[in-house]
């Protein structure tokens, strides 16, 4: 039956560690399982599950496999484990395992979910990675006699070179290695002394493990290892002597136990113990008889009133707390007398419940305290503040039937006179409250090295748990119920798995409660549960699998969202180069007048429709007209564009709702442009206005993400006193909402500004850069919140250009009169005094649309008479700013040299799109200063 498990409630974010290096590889444990019934095909499952949640299979430090007894061949675990991982790409370097009668493993989906397999087909597959952890796999066997050390000339070096853990040849040797060890059931005899002699030659050193065990013979259990290192490739598998793996370096292990063991009756002292048989060595080192126990009255009573506190609440009257004060009183009156423990226990065991006197018939447990321990008397409530147990529990091996002396197994123990004990009984309720208060604590004492620590303590990256095959179902009533509370505990944790072992190993308290060393001794532990938890000592980046599938899953988003981005901008490109391409036919110059101006002609004439016909009659009339050059082609489609926004908004109702807007105090107002360029230019600064533009018809899209607000501020807080926006979607890919929301960034990027500096910044305010045939644009631009237009002076006739700034003038949009070529100057002249707010002398190519790549048409224009008659009758106040590849061109090898020349040829400033677009964000703000100050 495969049990259910509680799921973990809540998720804690055991990310990847984000301000850690992302070059520094993480500590990974990771785990599946399976109960498929056939060897082969189990191993395949668990270790193709154990993979999905390792982000690096090439570097497996470690694989630890547990494998039901029931399975057949346990020989062929190794083979197919390393040719499953092979197959996926990785590489492990040590396998460890053994065989079990019952196995815990886990799935990882969107957290670790638990089961505990018991004595069905099941195993577990763990993959461990360990960068800087040194790791190392043994097999003992025959292991020394431990004497306590010198005497037989087992010093600790000599225990360390046995264990294949001296240093050597270059080799630093490590002072706090962690040992896994797990026996075959065979190596009872030997385990003892290479317990102690691991915490001989390592008192600093740590040891957890569990025996290997079967559902049914135990002449069943098997342990096998394979390590690629060192030259021993071979896989092995063994029928007695002991696996082990150490552990050193960038590796930190949190160990506990649970016992399981209810303390019932009071608290005793030992009065007389001795060797355990007459004939023995009865020195200070062998002592496992109690002969004697009295009752330490104190103790009890400081033990019963704390108890009291807690179980005051479930007695129901006064009466009942009376009596049972009483009774205990009469109890434990007998008990002052010494007395041999088992007529004591004999005693007591007739005021327990049935259950408890059930249990104490079948195995006598007894507790002994441990040394320097705090004050708290009450064994779960010491456990869940993290002070560790108060009593090692060990079961009486055999009783004297005549002294009634109980006798622990030889050599497991020393008992002192006048220590202190308790009789222990399991019980299943209690089991459970152990397990859930050792949590308690540990997380409380995790809590407590954070706050010490004064940072937070690395997230743990796995757990092991290796409970006794009599506790699971058999104890809690139901499987599961360990390493659902692990998985309640450590919600973030990618691995949990183990095995129900035939003894534990390790340290009562391991590292938790850190204040009872003496006491910690390395043994193996009957009827308990281990728990071993994996961190890393360094501020490692913490692997987690859920982390790791929603960053997959964003950057899969991403990418396509790119790609889909990409895709479009380049379809887009493509559509208006060809556009532009089929507006200005190849090889037919476009036709001149007589002054060498490009004869354009409005769409109208050569359609030979009227306004109000039909889309049909359109359509044809376009196709059959061709235009004869770029600039031309692309009033046509500014014609068609504009008369299709009139067919859904009449110019009548578009001039009600601008005059309405302009009477709207809560309308955007426009704003002086001009203004703000010359205060810049006033201090003889040469002055940039940058233009925002998602795609130009000669040089394609200027930036991977075209974000206008980002884009705005960046240029603001980067000095620009006004900026330019493209609204043409014909050529330029804008819209009227960039204008809207470019003004919005402007006055957004001004009060950061203001903020900063503690002055008030004024907003820099937004022309619009399109091209205009109609008054209609000009209400539109209006609308959206532009200060001012340009008016592309070669696309329009004197009349229209006299009509289109003179409305402009009466919404208060400044105008930009755009010229290439003397004679549109020579147009803008003619103009009345203060119809145009600049002058901008343009590198563009109308005919082509491409631009004059030398710069010299801007040049020589601004050197030209016409613009000396302009000055002539407009005055100096008009400035004359150039725009087309400033920023781009160069002269004597630099953008700033092509700069030089305009400024020096009478340039007020420039607009400059592609020569911002095209640079890193954080040189923006460096080559416009750069460029003011030629
Ligand atoms: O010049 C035009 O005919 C024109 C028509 C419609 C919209 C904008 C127009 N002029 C501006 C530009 O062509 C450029 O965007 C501007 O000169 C900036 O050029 P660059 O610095 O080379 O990106």
């Amino acid at each position: 039956m495969i049990p259910t498990t509680r799921h973990p409630p809540t998720l804690q974010s055991a990310s990847t560690d984000s301000s850690s290096d992302p070059n520094i590889p993480p500590q990974v444990f990771s785990t599946g399982y399976s109960t498929h019934p056939t060897l082969s095909t189990a191993l395949l499952e668990a270790t193709e599950s154990a993979l999905k949640s390792h982000p690096s299979p090439q570097n497996i430090d470690l694989a630890i496999i547990h494998a039901s007894s029931l399975y057949e061949e346990p020989s062929k675990i190794i083979p197919t484990i390393l040719q499953a991982i092979q197959q996926a790409g990785g590489n492990v370097k040590h396998i460890v395992g053994n065989t079990a009668g019952g196995v815990i493993g886990a799935r990882y989906t969107d957290a670790c979910y638990p089961v505990e397999a018991e004595a069905v087909p099941a195993l577990s597959v763990t993959l461990a990675s360990l960068p800087d952890v040194r790791v190392r796999t043994f097999y003992w066997n025959d292991v020394p006699e431990f004497d306590g050390g010198m005497t037989r000339g087992m010093d600790p070096e000599s225990w360390k070179r046995f264990m294949g853990m001296a240093g050597g040849s270059g080799e630093e040797e490590e002072e706090d290695p962690v040992f896994m060890i797990i026996p075959s059931p065979a190596f009872q005899n030997d385990l003892d002394d290479l317990l102690r002699g691991l915490q001989y030659a390592f008192p600093n050193g740590q040891t957890f493990g569990g025996i290997a065990s079967t559902v049914s013979s135990l002449s069943r259990a098997r342990i096998f290892a394979y390590s690629a290192v060192d030259g021993s490739s071979a896989p092995a598998v063994y029928g007695n002597g002991c696996v082990g793996v150490a552990f050193s370096g960038d590796i930190r292990v949190d160990t506990m136990i649970a016992q399981g063991a209810k303390p019932v009756g009071g608290v005793y002292r030992v009065v007389a113990a001795g060797a355990s048989t007459p004939n023995s060595v009865a020195d200070e080192g062998s002592r496992s008889t109690i002969s004697a126990i009295v009752l330490d009255e104190a103790a009890t009573a400081l033990e019963e009133e704390t108890n009291e506190e807690e179980e005051e609440d479930e007695l129901e009257s006064l009466d009942e707390k009376a009596l049972k004060r009483a009774k205990m009183a009469q109890d434990y009156a007998k008990a002052r007398i010494p007395k041999p423990p088992l007529a004591e226990a004999n005693f007591l065991m007739r005021r327990l419940s049935d259950d408890d006197q059930a249990f104490m018939r079948r195995a006598l447990l007894i507790g002994l305290e441990r040394g320097n321990l705090n004050r708290t008397p009450n064994e779960l409530a010491r456990l869940a503040k993290g002070e560790g147990h108060r009593f090692t529990v060990r079961q009486v091996a055999s009783a004297g039937m005549k002294d009634g002396s109980v006798t622990f197994p030889l050599g497991s123990v020393n008992v002192e006179v006048g220590a202190r004990c308790r009789f222990f009984v399991r019980d299943g309720d209690f089991a459970k409250k152990e397990v859930e208060a050792l949590w308690t604590g540990y997380k409380k004492k995790e809590l407590e090295r954070t706050v010490m620590g004064g940072g937070e303590v690395n997230p743990p990256t796995g757990c092991f748990v290796y409970p006794t095959l009599d506790r699971g179902s058999k104890l809690f009533g139901k499987t599961g119920f360990e390493s659902s509370v692990v998985s309640e505990f450590l919600p973030g944790i990618s691995c949990i798995s183990g095995f129900f072992a035939n003894g534990v190993l390790g340290q009562l308290d391991g590292t938790i409660a850190g204040n009872i060393p003496s006491s910690n001794e390395n043994m193996l532990h009957g009827s308990s549960s281990q728990y071993v938890i994996f961190r890393s000592k360094s501020k490692r980046p913490i692997y987690s699998p859920l982390q790791a599938s929603i960053d997959a899953a964003n950057a899969a988003a991403a990418k396509a969202a790119k790609e889909a981005a990409e895709l479009e901008l380049a379809a887009e490109n493509e559509k208006r180069s060809r556009m532009s391409k089929n507006f200005a036919p190849e090889n037919e110059a476009a036709p001149r007048s007589s002054d060498g101006e490009l004869i354009v002609r409005r769409r109208e004439i050569h359609s030979g429709r009227s306004l109000s016909v039909s889309t049909v009659e359109w359509s044809v009339a376009e196709k059959m007209a061709r235009p004869t050059s770029a600039l031309e082609g692309y009033m046509w489609e500014k014609e068609t564009q504009v008369d299709r926004q009139r067919e859904r908004i009449s110019l009548a109702l578009l001039m009600s709702q601008c005059k309405a807007a302009m009477a709207d105090p809560t309308k955007p107002k426009p704003r002086d442009w001009v203004g703000p360029v010359k205060q810049a230019g006033a201090d003889g600064k040469f002055v940039i206005i940058p233009e925002c533009k998602r795609i130009d018809p000669s040089a394609g899209s200027l930036r991977k993400r075209y974000d206008i607000q980002k884009i705005v501020k960046q240029l603001i807080l980067s000095g620009a006193p006004a900026i330019s926006v493209n609204s043409d979607s014909v050529l330029f890919g804008g819209s009227l909402d960039d204008i809207t929301k470019a003004r919005e960034a402007s006055n957004a990027a001004a009060v950061e500004k203001s903020l900063e500096s503690g002055d008030g910044a004024v907003s820099p305010p937004i022309l619009a850069s399109d091209l205009l045939l109609y008054p209609y644009q000009l209400y539109k631009l209006r609308m959206a919140g532009a200060d001012a237009v340009n008016l592309v002076v070669g696309a329009l006739e004197n009349k229209d250009l006299l009509y289109l700034t003179k409305i402009a003038s009466t919404i208060s949009l400044q105008v930009l009169a755009v010229c290439s070529s003397e004679k549109q100057i020579s147009m803008v002249t003619k103009l009345g005094s203060g119809s145009i707010s600049a002058l901008v002398i343009s590198n563009r190519e109308l005919e082509t649309f491409d631009f004059d790549s030398t710069g010299k048409q801007a040049l020589s224009l601004l050197k030209s008479e016409a613009l000396a008659a302009f000055r002539e009758k407009h005055g100096s106040d008009v400035p004359v700013i150039v725009e087309g590849r400033v920023g781009i061109i160069e002269d004597n090898g630099s953008s700033s040299g092509y700069i030089k020349a305009l400024k020096q040829a009478g340039a007020f400033g420039a607009i400059v799109g592609g020569g911002v677009a095209t640079i890193n964000d954080d040189e923006v703000a460096e080559s416009i200063t750069n460029w003011m100050a030629v």
